[in-house]
C-alpha cells in the first residue's frame, strides 16, 4: 500500500508536536473527499495553521474508495459484534489488528488505536466514545461484511457499551493472560448476558512473559461457566491467532435476524454533530433498506427529512447509495438542530409508517456538578458547546443553574468523576471553551413531612442534586442517599486492608468468593458518595495496583444527612456548601478547612475558614494575616500613608470574592 502525500506531511508534524503543549492546540476537522484533514492552530500563533495531525485518520490510501453495493451483503452475511473488556486489556488494540487484517487501514506503525479518534482518548490512552467499523472478510469462498463496534472499558462510560450491544449479536470478551477477570470484565460479560449475545472470550497478550492463559481459562469456566475450549488465546500486539478470531466471529456468532422484505426501520444507536454538515446518526437496520435521496420520519419528534447521505463507517464515513437489513451504517438527513438526533430513536420511510422500537433506558446520571463560563459574556457560546457535547454524549444530563457568585450556568449529571473530567477536557478541546466546575455531589432524596413544604418544593419526595437546595430538617421525614452495589476483585494478600478501606467507607459486606487459588471477588454495598472522589485511587495504592472496582446502582437507603456550610470570615459561602452523612460531618468539616487553608494565599488580613451545621461551628482553621493590623505601626499624623494602606486592604477584601471563586476548582 502507497503512503500518501498526507502522511508525509503527518510525520514532520510529529516533530512540531513534541515542541508545544499539545493542549494548547484548537482541533477542527473539516471533510474533504474521502480523508480527513485536521487543521490545528497554535493559540498564540493565530495565522499559523498545521495540517494533518492524526495519519491514522487518512485512509486515503484505501483501494475500495468508491461504489460500495452494499446489496452484495445479504443479511446471512452480516455478523454485528463488539469488543467489550476491562480497561487496558487490548480492545482497541485488537480492533486495529482487525482493520489491519481486513485491509481497512495499512499496516503502518502511525495506525495505533484507530478507533479511538477523540483527543481526549489519545491523550488518555483510554477509549471513552464507542466506535464502528466495517470490515469485509473473505472466509471460505465468501465475502462477509463485519461490522465492529469499539467500546470503552472504564465504568463512567458502561452507558456506551450498554448502547452498542443494542445493535450487536455477540461479542468478543477479551481479558488480559497476566491480570485475568477484572471488576469490569464482569459486568461487561453481564450486560452482553443478559442482552443474550453470544460471548466469544479472547484471552489477549499471551506474549507477555508472566501470562497465565491457562489460568485465565480457569477463571473463565469458573466465573461466566464457559468450556475453556471455547477461548481463543491471542496477543493483538503481535497479531498471533487474530485470523482466527474472525473466523470465529463468521462461525459462531449469528446473522441478525431481520428481513430485506420489511418496511425500513433503523435504530439510532449513536449521533455526532459536524461544524459543516451537522448531525450524524448512527443506525443499524433492523428491516427494510434506505436509498439517498429517500424521505425518511423521526419517530420521536415526527419530523421529515430527505436522506442526504448514508455511508458505512471505515471507520472514516465512507459513503453508499443504499443501506440493507442487519447492515449498520450513518445517515445524514439535514437534521441541523441538537435535539433532532435522540438516542435510541427509530427512523422508518414516510410513506411505510412503523412501531417504534422500545429505544434505550436513559442513563442514570451518578455524579453533579456546577458548570459556569469564566466570563458571562461566554454564556451563549458555552451554552451551544454544551449542546453539541450532550449530542455526542447523551448520557450527561443539563439543567440550567445560577449561583450568587458565578452567574448563570448549569448543573450537570455525569456517570462518575472521570465522565466530568473528560467531558470538561472535550468542551476544551473541541469547543475552545473556558469553564470553572464546582464541587461534585450525588442525587440525595429527600421525604418531605409539611404540606406547606410540598407546596414550596413542588412534590413529596424530591431530589437533591446542589447543596444549596438542601430543604431543613424540620421539613423532612426521612433523608435517602444513593447506593451502589460494588465489585472489587483482588489477589487475597490484600484482603484485610480492603476490608478496612471499605468499612471507614460505611461499606456493608455482601459476598466474598475466590475465584481461583489466589484472587477474591468481594461485593459491598457502597453509599456512593463515600467513592466517588478518592476511593478508587485509595484502592489502587493499598493493592500495589492490583485490585480492580466496578459498581453499579442500586438504589436508595435512608441516611442520617445534614447541610455543611463553610464560612470565611463568619459569612457562609453558597457554593462552598456540601451535604454530607452525619457520622462522617466532623472528618469531612475538617477535611475542606484544611484544604482551603492550604489552597487560599495569605492577605492582609486574617482569614478565618470554619464549618458549621447550622448554628454549630464543627471545624476551624486561621489564615494568619502578613500582618495583623496594617495601621499598627503608623503613629500620629501621616494621613496619606495610614490611606494607602486601608485602600490596600481594601483590595485584599476584593481579592477574597476571587479566592472564593477559585475555591470552587479545589474542593
Ligand atoms: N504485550 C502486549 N501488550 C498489549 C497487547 N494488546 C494490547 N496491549 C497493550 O495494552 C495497552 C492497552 O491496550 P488498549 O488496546 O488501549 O486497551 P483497551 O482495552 O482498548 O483500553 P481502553 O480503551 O482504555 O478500555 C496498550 O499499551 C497496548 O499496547 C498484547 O497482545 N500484548
Amino acid at each position: 500500500m502507497q503512503i500518501s502525500i498526507n502522511n508525509l506531511k503527518v510525520c514532520v508534524l510529529f516533530s512540531v508536536r513534541q515542541f508545544l503543549d499539545f493542549r494548547t492546540f484548537k482541533v477542527i476537522q473539516r471533510k474533504q473527499g474521502y480523508s480527513t484533514y485536521t487543521v490545528v492552530r497554535h493559540r498564540w500563533m493565530k495565522n499559523v495553521s498545521f495540517f494533518n495531525i492524526y495519519c491514522s485518520k487518512d485512509f486515503s490510501s484505501q483501494s475500495e474508495k468508491v461504489n460500495i453495493d452494499m446489496s452484495k451483503y445479504p443479511v446471512e452475511n452480516v455478523r454485528n459484534f463488539s469488543i467489550i473488556a476491562h480497561i487496558d486489556h487490548g480492545k482497541s488494540t485488537l480492533a486495529d489488528r482487525l482493520l489491519e487484517l481486513t485491509g481497512a487501514i495499512s499496516k503502518t506503525e502511525c495506525n495505533k488505536q484507530v478507533l479511538d479518534k477523540l483527543q481526549v482518548e489519545r491523550e488518555r490512552g483510554i477509549t471513552v466514545k464507542a466506535q464502528t467499523a466495517s470490515l469485509f472478510y473473505r472466509h471460505e469462498g465468501q465475502t462477509y461484511l463485519l461490522n465492529l463496534i469499539d467500546t470503552p472499558g472504564h465504568v463512567d462510560f458502561s452507558y456506551e457499551v450498554s448502547r452498542s450491544i443494542s445493535a450487536c449479536q455477540g461479542v468478543l470478551l477479551v481479558v488480559d493472560a497476566n491480570q485475568g477477570i477484572q471488576a469490569q470484565t464482569i459486568a461487561n460479560f453481564f450486560l452482553a448476558f443478559e442482552a443474550q449475545l453470544t460471548i466469544i472470550p479472547v484471552i489477549n497478550k499471551i506474549d507477555l512473559k508472566n501470562a497465565d492463559p491457562e489460568r485465565v481459562e480457569k477463571q473463565i469456566e469458573k466465573v461466566f461457566d464457559i468450556p475453556k475450549e471455547e477461548c481463543i488465546k491471542i496477543s493483538a500486539k503481535m497479531g498471533t491467532n487474530v485470523d482466527k478470531v474472525l473466523q470465529e466471529v463468521v462461525r459462531r456468532i449469528p446473522p441478525p435476524n431481520v428481513n430485506v422484505e420489511d418496511p425500513f426501520k433503523a435504530l439510532v444507536f449513536d449521533s455526532t454533530f459536524d461544524h459543516y454538515r451537522g448531525v450524524i446518526a448512527n443506525i443499524a437496520l433492523f428491516g427494510g433498506q434506505v436509498h439517498k435521496g429517500d424521505r425518511i420520519v423521526s419517530a420521536h419528534l415526527g419530523k421529515t427529512y430527505d436522506v442526504n447521505e448514508i455511508g458505512i463507517l471505515r471507520p472514516e464515513e465512507h459513503p453508499t447509495e443504499s443501506l440493507y437489513a442487519g447492515q449498520v451504517g450513518y445517515i445524514i438527513a439535514g437534521m441541523k438542530e441538537v435535539k433532532e438526533a435522540q438516542i435510541g430513536d427509530t427512523l422508518f420511510l414516510q410513506k411505510h409508517p412503523v412501531e417504534p422500537m422500545p429505544g434505550f433506558r436513559s442513563a442514570k446520571p451518578m455524579v453533579f456538578a456546577g458548570m459556569y463560563p469564566v466570563d458571562q459574556s461566554e454564556y451563549s457560546s458555552l451554552k451551544s458547546a454544551v449542546e453539541k457535547l450532550t449530542l455526542n454524549d447523551s448520557s450527561v444530563t443539563v439543567n440550567r443553574d445560577s449561583s450568587p457568585a458565578l452567574g448563570a450556568g448549569w448543573r450537570l449529571g455525569f456517570l462518575g468523576l472521570l465522565h466530568l473530567d473528560v467531558f470538561n477536557q472535550r468542551l476544551e478541546q473541541e469547543y475552545d471553551a473556558s469553564v470553572i466546575v464546582t464541587a461534585p455531589t450525588v442525587p440525595y432524596k429527600a421525604l418531605l413531612s409539611s404540606t406547606k413544604s410540598i407546596k414550596e418544593y413542588g412534590s413529596e419526595d424530591i431530589t437533591i442534586v446542589n447543596p444549596s437546595h438542601f430543604p431543613d430538617r424540620s421539613q423532612v421525614l426521612n433523608y435517602f442517599e444513593p447506593v451502589v452495589i460494588g465489585t472489587i476483585i483482588t489477589p487475597d494478600d490484600y484482603i484485610g486492608k480492603i476490608i478496612t478501606l471499605c468499612l471507614n467507607r460505611r461499606a456493608v459486606q455482601k459476598k466474598l468468593v475466590y475465584i481461583d487459588d489466589h484472587r477474591v471477588m468481594m461485593k459491598y454495598l457502597f453509599p456512593l458518595n463515600e467513592i466517588v472522589v478518592d476511593f478508587y485511587d485509595q484502592l489502587k495504592s493499598l493493592s500495589s495496583g492490583y485490585a480492580s472496582f466496578d459498581y453499579e446502582d442500586a438504589g436508595y437507603q435512608p441516611a442520617d444527612l445534614i447541610k455543611m456550610d463553610i464560612l470565611l470570615n463568619g459569612k457562609p459561602v453558597e457554593e462552598l456548601a456540601t451535604i454530607a452523612h452525619k457520622q462522617k460531618a466532623y472528618t469531612v468539616g475538617k477535611t475542606m478547612c484544611e484544604r482551603l487553608k492550604n489552597s487560599i494565599p495569605r492577605q492582609l488580613f486574617e482569614i478565618a475558614i470554619q464549618a458549621a451545621i447550622g448554628n454549630k461551628v464543627i471545624a476551624r482553621e486561621t489564615i494568619k494575616a502578613y500582618r495583623k493590623n496594617v495601621l499598627a505601626k503608623c503613629y500620629g499624623g501621616d494621613i496619606t500613608r495610614k490611606m494607602k494602606l486601608l485602600k490596600k486592604q481594601a483590595e485584599g477584601k476584593k481579592k477574597m470574592r476571587k479566592i472564593v471563586l477559585h475555591m470552587k476548582m479545589m474542593v
